[in-house]
């Protein structure tokens, strides 16, 4: 049974339990370009009370250090290991878990972010945003050609640009070489824009899901491999720690797998049919709050 958060001492009853609070981002600090109302007041807030702060995003399309500039231009104090993305710990999975051989390229279904954590790790790859790839020209496989040595891995994250001469390469990689990993950075179903829903990065990994008959490795939230990421670099204790998320099935769940509390903000993609009624999601928040905005208070009390 979840706990909802709606008054001043609620909030601060909760703030008091916790040391650490990972945040996750899209849908719950902003949507889209639209930062939520009071989220600089309650970030600054934890903040000036020592509390540990880190960014948790399935959001592959920026880099750690695009995310550091932008809570730079809204006045949020963050550090670059502060902040976690799967567009780095799918680079720290291929270099660290998968040890893919330096020669070999990894075939990119991306943004810029993603391909920018790549070369911090040292991963060379092909696709992305690469202009051949990113065309509407009829895909030919007259003029495919595989590289020496092989593709080892496709890595399908959140891409706006989608065609079907990236989906096509990629397929063309993953049937020739039975030893190419179908990698994605994540597989949220949805993404919660400013004014609304948008395809998430499951929905663009979703094609070569159906065309392949097989699963990727995910390796966002709700997978573990993200709070390895965490561990590596900050140590906290999971009892005094929580996960702040507007999603249940990447957030909530990676925080309840993860041992850690969790709660939801109604200001993302779940709706209250999805937690309340016949509909209800087995995945069950520690505490609901409207909007984590709704905590400034505590930082302008009346
Ligand atoms: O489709 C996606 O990639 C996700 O919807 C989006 O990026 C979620 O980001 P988060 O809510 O984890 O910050
Ligand atoms: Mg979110």
């Amino acid at each position: 049974m979840s706990t909802r958060l709606t008054t001043s001492e609620g909030y601060a009853e909760l703030i008091a339990k916790y040391d650490t609070f990972m945040f996750d981002c899209d849908g719950v600090l902003w949507r889209g370009t639209d930062v939520i109302d009071g989220i600089i007041d309650v970030l600054n807030y934890l903040r000036s009370h020592n509390k540990s702060i880190l960014f948790v995003t399935n959001n592959a399309s920026s880099s750690r250090r695009y995310y550091k500039s932008k809570f730079d231009k809204l006045g949020i104090q963050a550090s670059v290991d502060e902040i976690f993305g799967s567009a780095y710990a799918s680079a720290v999975y291929i270099s660290s878990v998968l040890k893919i051989p330096k020669d070999q390229k990894v075939y990119v279904i991306g943004m810029e972010g993603l391909e920018q954590e790549l070369a911090e790790e040292g991963i060379q790859y092909e696709g992305g945003t690469d202009p051949a790839d990113n065309t509407l020209a009829p895909f030919s496989l007259t003029t495919f050609t595989h590289p020496t040595p092989p593709i080892a891995a496709v890595l399908c994250g959140l891409d706006v640009a989608i065609n079907y001469t990236k989906i096509s390469k990629a397929l063309q990689y993953l049937l020739h070489n039975p030893d190419c990993h179908f990698l994605a950075t994540n597989e949220d179903s949805t993404y919660p824009a400013s004014g609304g829903i948008l395809p998430g990065a499951g929905a663009i990994s979703a094609t070569l899901r159906y065309a392949l008959k097989r699963d990727p490795v995910s390796i966002g939230k709700p997978n573990s491999t993200m709070l390895d990421c965490i561990r590596a670099k900050h140590d906290f204790d999971p009892a005094r720690t929580i996960m702040i998320g507007d999603r249940l099935d990447t957030d909530i769940l990676f925080g309840k797998s993860g041992g850690v509390s969790t709660l939801l903000v109604m200001t993302g993609v779940t709706k209250e049919s999805d937690i309340t009624g016949p509909n209800a999601s087995p995945v069950v928040p520690g505490y609901i709050v409207q909007s984590l905005g709704d905590l400034a208070v505590l930082a302008n009390p009346a």
